[in-house]
C-alpha cells in the first residue's frame, strides 16, 4: 500500500506568555513579511517584537495565554486523516502539521515525515488564498527542511473550492438563522490584509480573497448586501483596504447591522478571537451597529473537510486527473501564483 505524507502548513502562533517575543521575532525575520536585507531585517525583528510583546501578551492573554492555532490545527489533521481513510483505503495516509513561525517548526515536521517514509508527499497550505507572505514562505521554509524520501505534490491556492465556499456559507446562513434572521444586516468578508506594494508585486491573495467571497456571496442570496475588507494592519506601510475598522464605521453612519465572516483564516485564533469578538465588537457598540454577529471560521466543517480531501485526492492524481469542482486557475498577471495545484 502506497504512504502518504500530508502535510498542512499554517503560520503558528506562541504557545504561552514566554513564546510571544520569539514568535513575533521570526515572524519580522522573514523576508517574506520585512522585505529588507537581512544586515537591517534583522535588527528591526528585535526591536518590533520587543516593543509589540507587551500588547500582545494581552492580547493572548484574553485567549488564556496561548494561540488555539496548534490546537485548532490538530483538529483538523485528526479531521482530515479520518475522512481519506473513508476516502482513499487504497492508501496509508497521515497527516503532519508544520507552522512558520512557532512549534511545530518545519526542521521538526521534516524528521518525522521522514520517519514515516512516504512515498508520496502532498503539501497542503492551511491558506485557500495564495500569498507570497504565507503560502510561498511555509513552502520555502519546508523545501529547505526537508531531505527525506518521497516524491512531493504541492497545493499551491483552493480559493474557490466547492467545500470552502459551502463551509462558509453553512457558517454564515447558521449564524443569522440563529440570530433570528434579522432584516438590515450588512454581510461583510473580513480578510488579513497585507500592504499595497506586496499585491503590486504580483501577489494575486487580494484577487482570491475577492473571488471566494463572490463565490460565497452567491450561495447566501438572503444577504444580498455583502462587502469583502482587510483587517489586522501592522507597521507603517499602506495597506489594501478598504479596512474592516472603516465599515464598521460606516456601518455605524447609515444605520445597517453586521455579520462579519473571517475570510483567510481556516481557523480560530487571535485575529478572529480577539480582534472580530473583542475590539471590533467593542467598536461596533460605541458606533450604534446592531446587530453585530460574527460568523465560525472554517474549522472542522464538514464540507471544508471534504475540501481538503478532494484537494490532496487531486494533488495524488495531477497527472490526467480531473481538477476538483471549483478549482482556481490564477489569470497569467498574477505572476506569483500560476496553477492551483502544481509538482515539485
Ligand atoms: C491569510 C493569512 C495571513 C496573512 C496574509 C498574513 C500576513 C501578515 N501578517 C502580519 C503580521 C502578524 N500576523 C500575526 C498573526 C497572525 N497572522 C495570521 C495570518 C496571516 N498573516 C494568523 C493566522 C495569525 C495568528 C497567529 C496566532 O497566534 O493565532 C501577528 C501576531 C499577532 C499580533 O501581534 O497582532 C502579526 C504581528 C504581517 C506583517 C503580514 C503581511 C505582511
Ligand atoms: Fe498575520
Ligand atoms: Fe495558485
Amino acid at each position: 500500500m502506497s504512504r502518504v505524507a500530508v502535510v498542512l502548513f499554517n503560520l503558528g502562533g506562541p504557545d504561552g506568555p514566554d513564546a510571544v517575543r520569539p514568535f513575533l521575532y521570526n515572524l519580522f525575520k522573514d523576508p517574506a513579511i520585512i522585505s529588507v536585507p537581512a544586515i537591517l531585517r534583522y535588527p528591526l525583528a528585535a526591536l518590533i517584537s520587543s516593543r509589540r510583546e507587551t500588547s500582545a501578551q494581552a492580547n493572548y492573554n484574553i485567549m488564556g495565554g496561548a494561540s488555539p492555532l496548534l490546537p485548532e490545527t490538530q483538529k483538523q489533521a485528526a479531521a482530515l486523516d479520518a475522512a481519506l481513510a473513508v476516502a482513499r483505503p487504497d492508501l496509508t495516509v497521515k497527516s503532519f502539521i508544520a507552522m512558520r513561525y512557532w512549534k511545530p517548526f518545519a526542521d521538526q515536521t521534516a524528521q518525522e515525515v521522514a520517519a514515516f517514509a512516504p512515498d508520496e508527499i502532498v503539501l497542503l497550505p492551511l491558506y485557500p488564498q495564495y500569498s507570497t507572505t504565507t503560502t510561498a514562505s511555509s513552502l520555502q521554509d519546508w523545501a529547505k527542511a526537508y531531505k527525506g524520501p518521497g516524491r512531493a505534490r504541492t497545493v499551491c491556492c483552493y480559493p474557490t473550492a466547492k467545500g470552502v465556499v459551502e463551509g462558509h456559507a453553512t457558517a454564515i446562513r447558521d449564524t443569522w438563522v440563529k440570530a433570528g434572521k434579522p432584516a438590515n444586516v450588512r454581510l461583510l468578508f473580513s480578510a488579513h490584509g497585507l500592504p499595497e506594494k506586496v499585491i503590486a508585486g504580483g501577489d494575486p491573495y487580494q484577487a482570491q480573497i475577492e473571488a471566494t467571497a463572490a463565490a460565497v456571496a452567491a450561495q447566501v442570496p438572503e444577504l444580498t448586501d455583502w462587502r469583502v475588507c482587510y483587517q489586522s494592519r501592522v507597521g507603517p506601510l499602506k495597506w489594501i483596504g478598504p479596512s474592516t475598522v472603516d465599515e464598521i464605521h460606516v456601518a455605524g453612519e447609515q444605520g445597517v447591522g453586521l455579520l462579519i465572516t473571517p475570510i483567510a483564516f481556516v481557523s480560530e485564533h487571535i485575529e478572529t478571537l480577539v480582534e472580530l469578538d473583542h475590539e471590533y465588537a467593542e467598536l461596533a457598540v460605541q458606533q450604534g451597529v446592531a446587530p453585530y454577529l460574527r460568523a465560525p471560521a472554517l474549522g472542522v466543517e464538514q464540507a471544508f473537510i471534504t475540501a481538503l480531501v478532494d484537494t490532496v485526492d487531486h494533488a495524488l492524481a495531477r497527472a490526467g486527473g480531473a481538477a476538483p469542482e471549483g478549482a482556481w486557475l490564477c489569470p497569467a498577471r498574477y505572476g506569483k501564483c500560476g496553477r492551483s495545484v502544481k509538482g515539485t
